[in-house]
Order: structure tokens, then sequence, then C-alpha cells
């Protein structure tokens, strides 16, 4: 038996600071817990830490014979102490400090534990580093965390009208799990008219659908995919609650500044920990079919995200393109997307 439920209590847990298990691996997140904590978690300051295969990479540490591409657990010495940990987990830090190491890397006992760890401090929106002390009683498993971002158990919540300024017809409909995860929206606009809708899969960008940054091109974007849903008589758009492309917001701000430092969008995510694209497509498929729409024109520029429907049940008869002008400020990441991300611009 799986358990969402206690997936969802540990991801609170790691926001607050505190340990979690995962298969038998006492976790302590280094970036909510503080010295004090660490103390009580571990009083003989021996709990190595777990951090990810590229945050290795850019520490030059390897786990030896272990998958290139798996969790790493860096040996605990006397100078190792929390600050120093911090420093370690956090690539934004590494101009101010750059001398660390010497490090040794320990094999992993428990790997998918471990993996399982770094994709719970992802879903978490922490950055992706923990003391880890083995030999715990066992606590949630793999299968646990990814019952907790099964798109099945997303349900249709509430449904109501909602005129907006580019589509006074409208209506809105919002989606939850039973435990509580992000819960996304759905606006339909205009009326069925015997072809499939067009969709627009618009994933949450605060800074840009909010604050109108100009580093991407979310929100013109939106803006964009509404009006082109209007013109073309009726569609659908998902208002995905994906952050930063599923790291969340502060991670996504660890992007920018690491961006500010002259990596592109995609060595930013790889040298925080994270995939370049973590979010699942899933999602959008089951509000689709729970919206009674299996079959899709899909406005994007994205093979991905046609992919990720295709593969979880929902048909793409057409991708529509949708480009919107450069500015000085996104060239560079939209030329990033179109060269290092396959993205048909
Ligand atoms: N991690 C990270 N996320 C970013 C960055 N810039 C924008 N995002 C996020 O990227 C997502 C927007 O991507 P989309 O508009 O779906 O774009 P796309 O995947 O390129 O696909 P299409 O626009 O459909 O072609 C939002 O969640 C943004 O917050 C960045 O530099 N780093
Ligand atoms: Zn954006």
């Amino acid at each position: 038996m799986t358990d969402p439920h206690a997936t969802a209590r540990a991801i609170d847990a790691l926001r607050r600071g505190w340990p979690v298990t995962v298969g038998t691996l006492a976790l302590l997140p280094v970036e909510t817990a503080d010295p004090a904590r660490l103390m009580a978690f571990d009083p003989d300051s021996s709990a190595p830490l777990l951090i990810s295969a590229g945050r290795a990479a850019t520490l030059k540490l390897t786990n030896q014979k272990d998958a290139a591409d798996g969790p790493v657990l860096v040996a605990r010495t006397p100078w190792l102490d929390f600050d120093t940990a911090t420093a370690l987990a956090d690539p934004q830090l590494d101009l101010a400090t750059p001398m660390k190491g010497p490090f040794h890397a320990l094999p992993i006992a428990d790997a998918g534990a471990a993996a399982a760890a770094l994709q719970l401090a992802r879903i978490a929106g922490l950055l992706p580093a923990f003391f880890a002390l083995p030999g715990a009683a066992p606590g949630l498993t793999a299968e646990d965390i990814a019952a907790h971002e099964d798109a099945a158990r997303l349900r249709l919540a509430s449904r109501a009208r909602l005129p907006v300024a580019a589509a006074e017809d409208a209506e809105i409909a919002a989606f939850r799990s039973d435990d509580g995860g992000q819960e996304h929206v759905a606006l339909l606009i205009g009326q069925p008219n015997g072809n499939p809708p067009l969709v627009r899969l618009h994933s949450e960008c605060l800074t840009g659908d909010v604050l109108g940054s100009l580093k991407c091109d979310c929100g013109p974007q939106l803006d964009a995919a509404i009006a082109a849903i209007r013109a073309g008589g009726w569609g659908i758009l998902l208002y995905l609650r994906q952050e930063g492309r599923g790291i969340g917001l502060i991670n996504k701000l660890r992007a920018y500044a690491l961006q500010d430092q002259g990596f592109d969008t995609v060595d930013a995510n790889t040298r925080l920990g994270f995939a370049v694209d973590a979010r699942n497509f899933a999602v959008a498929a089951q509000m689709l079919k729970l919206l009674g729409q299996p079959r899709v024109r899909l406005l994007t520029n994205n093979p991905d995200k046609v992919a990720g429907l295709e593969a979880a049940g929902v048909a793409v008869a057409e991708r529509v393109p949708h480009k919107l002008p450069p500015n000085p400020h996104n060239e560079r990441y939209l030329a990033t997307k179109r060269d290092r991300t396959g993205h048909q611009l």
C-alpha cells in the first residue's frame, strides 16, 4: 500500500526544517535546518551530506562506482560544519566561497531512497541537499512519493462562470487531489463546435504572469493564448501550478541568480541539482479527460508537451505554434530553448 498522505506530511516537515525518513535514510534538509537542529539530529557530527549528481559534478565529486547520474553522499569531516554544508548545497554561493574540499564520496547503500529523497526536496521547493543518517527504521518509500505526484488522483473540485477581460463567456474549473497538493485550473472559452478544442498548457510563472517579467515570454504567451482560443471559437487554457518548470518559485529565482552569473536556463537548473524540465504533463492530460476532451489541438513550441499528453492518453490532432517576438532580456532564453531543449521556434 502506498501512502501519498505520508508524503504530504513529509513535504510539510521539510519546509519547516524537520527531519524525515525515506527508506532507511533519516534526512535533515540543509536549506531549512540550522546548527541547533543539526546537533539534535546528529550529535556525533557524523552524518554525511546527500547532494545531487549535478551539484556533485560542479564540485568535481562522483560516487566512485555508482551510477554517474545518481545522488552522491559526501563524507563528513570536522570542517564540514553547517555553514560549509550550506555552501555545498547552494551554487549561488560558489563565487563567495570558492574554496571547497577535498571531499570524499561514500557508497550509497539505498540508492532508490537517496534518489526519492532528492525528488521530495524538489516537490517541497527546496535545494536538493540533506544531512543523511543511514540505518533508520523504514519511512517513506519511493512509491509513496510517486503516488503523491500521480495525476490519476486529480479530481474536478469546482466549476463556475468567470468572465475575463478577453473572454466574457469563460468558465473556470479547478482540480486537486485528496491530499491537498497543487490546485490546477482550467479556463474554458467559447462553445464546442465539433472540432477538437484549441488547448494551451500554461505553466505558472509568478514573475512573468503577474509582475510582467521580461526574462521569459510567459506573460505575453498567456494573453496571446487566451486571444487565440477566443479567435478560434473555443478551447481551454490549463493553468498548471508547475512554477519554474516544476522546481518551484524560490528555486527558479536561484536559477535566475545563476543566470545573472552567466549560466543559461539549462545549466542553471542542472547546477542546482534539478532536471532541465521537472514538469509532469500527465496532470494536464488528466484535467482534459475530466473535462471530456481526449483529443486536442495544442498551442505550443515544445515537443515534450505533445509527447507528454500523448503518453498520458490525450491525442494531439495538431500542434499550433505559439511564438511571440523576443525582447532584449529574453532573447538568450528563447535561443537556449531553441538550441538546447528542442523548441520549434
Ligand atoms: N527553472 C526555470 N524555469 C523557468 C525559467 N524561465 C521560465 N521558467 C518557467 O518555465 C515555465 C514556462 O514554460 P512554458 O511557457 O510552458 O514554455 P515552454 O515549455 O517553453 O513551451 P511552450 O511555450 O509551450 O513552447 C514556467 O513555469 C516558468 O516559471 C528559468 O530560467 N528556469
Ligand atoms: Zn515565465
